[in-house]
């Protein structure tokens, strides 16, 4: 059986110091997966290993079965893998349609002849146009991608983001700084947008991980203890006891 991503004994060192301790996933093409976990138990540094702005000290990453560990980010990208921010630093002078026009056009490359580009640009387009209809920005065509609202500039990020056509998705703490209805209704977005691929989210908002996923990996202390349904991983007694119980405390008292 081939996984969409799948992370094998995976370590990482800073220095003399593991961050990351031998980390198991295996994702199945399609699933909607949060990674939770406590302040720095290395759920960052595990996107920046999969996205390969790390190199792992030690193990594998596998994507749709080949190991792009040690890789670049840019041909991971290329084989496929896309993470929010690592092309969807917005343009803020461009238009929303420009925007996505040059996040569809990067995923295409440019090793063209300028006729090549010439034909790709049509497509682009047209693709361009597609994935502002779906991410709901299409009445903000022009507008200047600075004069949108935050949420209308995450929506962006997500259109730029699934605008190359990549399978396996990941997002950085996706609703981070909305309003509780703008996040109920970016959730449904990210649901629509994402049908038929593979998301990855690192998350802290628990409102978004029920909301969003179809399974949790709990990483703590760089490693995942846990990985499995809502709500499996809700009655985890291992996961309590580590995060979910302190969690909800914390919250309780806050
Ligand atoms: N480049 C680096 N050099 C040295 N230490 C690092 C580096 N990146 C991360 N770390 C350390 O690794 C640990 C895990 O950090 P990481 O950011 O992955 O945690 P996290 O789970 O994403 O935390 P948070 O939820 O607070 O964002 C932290 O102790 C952090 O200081």
């Amino acid at each position: 059986m081939t996984y969409a991503l799948e992370l094998k004994d995976l370590r990482k060192s800073f220095g003399r110091t593991e961050i990351i301790r031998g980390a198991n996933l295996a994702v199945n093409a399609g699933e909607r997966i949060a990674v939770i976990g406590p302040n720095g138990a290395g759920k960052s540094t595990l996107f920046n290993l999969i996205s390969g702005r790390f190199s792992p000290t030690s193990g594998q990453v596998l994507l749709h079965g080949q190991r792009i560990d040690g890789k670049r980010p840019f041909e991971i990208n290329r084989l496929g893998l896309s993470r929010s921010f690592q092309i969807t630093n917005i343009f803020p002078k461009l238009s929303v349609f420009e925007n996505l026009r040059c996040g569809v056009l990067w995923s295409l490359g440019y090793r063209y002849t300028f006729f090549k580009f010439l034909a790709d640009l049509e497509d682009a387009n047209e693709r361009a146009e597609r994935l502002m209809e779906m991410i709901r920005l299409d009445r903000k065509r022009d507008v200047l991608a600075m004069n949108l609202t935050y949420a209308e500039q995450r929506a962006l990020e997500i259109g730029i983001t699934i605008g190359g056509g990549a399978q396996v998705i990941l997002l950085d703490e996706p609703t981070a700084g909305m309003s509780r209805s703008e996040t109920s209704r970016f959730i449904e977005l990210i649901k629509e947008v994402t049908v038929g691929k593979t998301l990855l989210t690192v998350e802290h908002d628990m409102g978004v991980v029920f909301g969003l996923a179809d399974k949790i990996a709990v990483v703590v202390y760089g490693e995942v203890i846990a990985f499995d349904t809502p709500e499996n991983v809700r009655a985890n007694a291992r996961v309590q006891e580590a995060y979910l119980g302190t969690h909800a405390d914390a919250h309780a008292g806050s």
